[in-house]
Order: structure tokens, then C-alpha cells, then sequence
């Protein structure tokens, strides 16, 4: 199937001489989640923004369900709801008026029973009435996010839809997601907390500094880079690893007191046998030891620092 974002060449240098997209080259699968990692000033709201037209780019190409974002930017975006990073809403407008007017913005007839049916999936329904102002954070991103649905979008960009809100607002927020995902919507979600990136996404993109990195299933990123690691305490200080060890490639910690040991978890042997009988015969003991899993955040630390 065509993919329902295709995104080639693009690159955004400001006003100022900053570049801060250099040659992108992306496609979004239709109905997938997708998620947009990178550090603070990578890019991530730059690539959104000219997705949604709202910025300009310098150069390369953007389509938007076939349509070309410069060529036929009314088709494009009317395919595309945004819910930007700021919250920014008539404050004195009621919950109602907010979502209706936003569908007429796209030139959409009026629906009042799809308009219902959003804010009763969000859970707004007894808000319906209530103005901007009063409601709480949490509600107020809701009611974003149904503005950005109301004109029955394709494709759903987020972005850091859950900064600042708490656990449990997070978890609803992941649900209300997973319910778009299954009733068809493409969402592509720029996040900071890598958690709800392994939470929720089919694929994972990181942007550093301008640049796609990396892009790469879930599923398959993490089994290919996310390796165990075995962290043991020992009884005694160590100054330095010993020689005999060196195959090992062992990590002491700053203060001599911790070893740690990676391993890859589809090899055919850990070599956490071997490591033991090492290590004892070595001489060293331990008194505690622990393994982890590394996390999606552990690969993402480890791609943008290198
Ligand atoms: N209008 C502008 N003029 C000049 N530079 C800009 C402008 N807008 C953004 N930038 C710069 O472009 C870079 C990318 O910014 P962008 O907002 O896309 O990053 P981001 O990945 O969304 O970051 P964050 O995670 O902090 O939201 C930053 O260095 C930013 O300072």
C-alpha cells in the first residue's frame, strides 16, 4: 500500500542561517502509530509543521495521501488533524462551540452526532457546555485533540501530547490512542518519555540535530539492540579489572565497587558461566547481583550519543 505520508529531500534552514531539517527522507504506513524521538531542538516540531503547512520548507517534497503539500495543500491538509505542543483555545469559547467551529474551519458541513460521538469518546460529553477556561489541563489537551479530529482527519500528528500530564491522565491519553488506532487513524506522536514510545508505537523514528538517524520496528529495534546486562556488587573495592578478565570486556564503576557485564540474550551461550568461573578463579567475589533488560531509553541514549 502507498504510504499515507511520504516525505523526501526536505530540508528547513531559518531565517537566521539555521538548519534544522538537512535532507529527511520518511514514509508514515497508514494506520500505523509512529513515533518521533529526539533530544530537545532536533527538529521534531519543524518536521511536523511543514507536514501540516504551516511552515515553509526550504527544500525537498511532501505528500500527503498522494497530494502534494505545496501543489494541493487544501487536499493535504484537510487529511491531517494537528495537536500542537502549545495549547492555545478561545478560553472563553464552551467545549462545543470550540470542536464544531474547527470542523467548519475545513469547510466540513455540520455533524452534530459525530461531534457528539468525539466528545463522548474523550470524555468531555458532560463538559460539552463548560468554557475553556474551566477546565483542568488534562481536559483542556482532550479538547485539542477533538478540535483535531472533528474534521474527520487521516492522519493524527501529537505532539508531546502527554508533557506535563500526570500517570493516569498518560494512561488514558495512551487508550484514547490505541481507540483512533483501531478505528483507522495513522498517529504520529513526537514524545520525551521514551516509555510511552515502547508503550504504544508500531515503528520508531529518532531525529538528531536535523537528521533521521534511525528508523526501525519496535519490535525488531529491540531485539536487535537490546541487550541484558548483569550488574554484580562486589565484597571487595576493585582498582581495575584484571587482565585475565579482559575478554570479558567487563564495566568497573567509578567507585571500584559494581562490574557490569553485557550480554546478548539470542546468543548461543551468555558466557555468564564462564564469567563466574572466571571471576573466581580471579579471586573476586560478590555479595549481590541483579540483570535488566535494556529499555528503548537505553538504545535512544546510546544512537544519539554516537
Ligand atoms: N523560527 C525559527 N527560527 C530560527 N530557528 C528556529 C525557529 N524555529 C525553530 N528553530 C530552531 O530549529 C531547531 C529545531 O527546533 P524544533 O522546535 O523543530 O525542535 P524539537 O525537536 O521539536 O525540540 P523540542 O523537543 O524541544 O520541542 C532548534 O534549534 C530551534 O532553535
Amino acid at each position: 500500500m502507498a504510504p499515507v505520508i511520504s516525505v523526501s529531500g526536505l530540508s528547513k534552514t531559518y531565517a537566521s542561517g539555521f538548519t534544522s531539517l538537512n535532507n529527511v527522507n520518511l514514509e508514515i504506513e497508514r494506520g500505523e502509530i509512529f513515533a518521533l524521538l529526539g533530544p530537545n531542538g532536533a527538529g521534531k516540531t519543524t518536521l511536523i509543521s511543514i507536514i501540516c503547512g504551516i511552515v515553509n520548507a526550504s527544500s525537498g517534497k511532501v505528500a500527503v495521501g498522494g497530494h502534494d503539500i505545496d501543489g494541493d495543500y487544501r487536499a493535504a491538509r484537510a487529511l491531517i488533524g494537528l495537536v500542537p505542543q502549545e495549547l492555545h483555545t478561545d478560553s472563553f469559547e464552551s467545549v462545543w462551540a470550540t470542536v464544531s467551529f474547527s470542523r467548519g474551519l475545513f469547510g466540513k458541513p455540520k455533524n452534530p452526532a459525530l461531534i457528539e460521538k468525539i466528545l463522548k469518546d474523550l470524555s468531555l460529553w458532560d463538559k460539552k457546555d463548560a468554557k475553556i477556561i474551566t477546565l483542568s489541563g488534562g481536559m483542556k489537551r482532550r479538547v485539542m485533540i477533538a478540535k483535531a479530529l472533528s474534521h474527520e482527519p487521516q492522519v493524527l500528528f501529537l505532539d508531546e501530547p502527554t508533557a506535563g500530564v500526570d500517570v493516569e491522565l498518560r494512561k488514558g491519553m495512551w487508550d484514547i490512542v490505541r481507540e483512533l488506532k483501531a478505528a483507522g487513524v495513522t498517529i504520529i506522536l513526537t514524545t520525551h518519555y521514551i516509555e510511552e514510545a515502547e508503550e504504544m508505537a508500531d515503528r520508531v523514528g529518532v531525529i538528531n540535530k536535523g537528521e533521521i538517524v534511525l528508523v526501525e520496528d519496535k519490535a525488531k529495534l529491540m531485539a536487535k539492540l537490546g541487550g541484558k546486562r548483569l550488574s554484580l556488587h562486589l565484597q571487595q573495592r576493585l582498582d581495575a579489572v584484571p587482565e585475565a578478565l579482559a575478554p570479558y570486556h567487563l564495566a568497573l564503576s567509578d567507585d571500584g565497587w559494581r562490574l557490569a557485564y553485557d550480554y546478548d540474550t539470542k546468543g548461543e551461550r551468555t558466557g555468564i558461566t564462564s564469567l563466574l568461573g572466571d571471576l573466581r578463579t580471579a579471586g573476586i567475589r560478590f555479595v549481590d547481583l541483579e540483570t535488566k533488560q535494556s529499555s528503548l531509553e537505553d538504545i535512544f541514549v546510546s544512537l544519539v550519543r554516537q
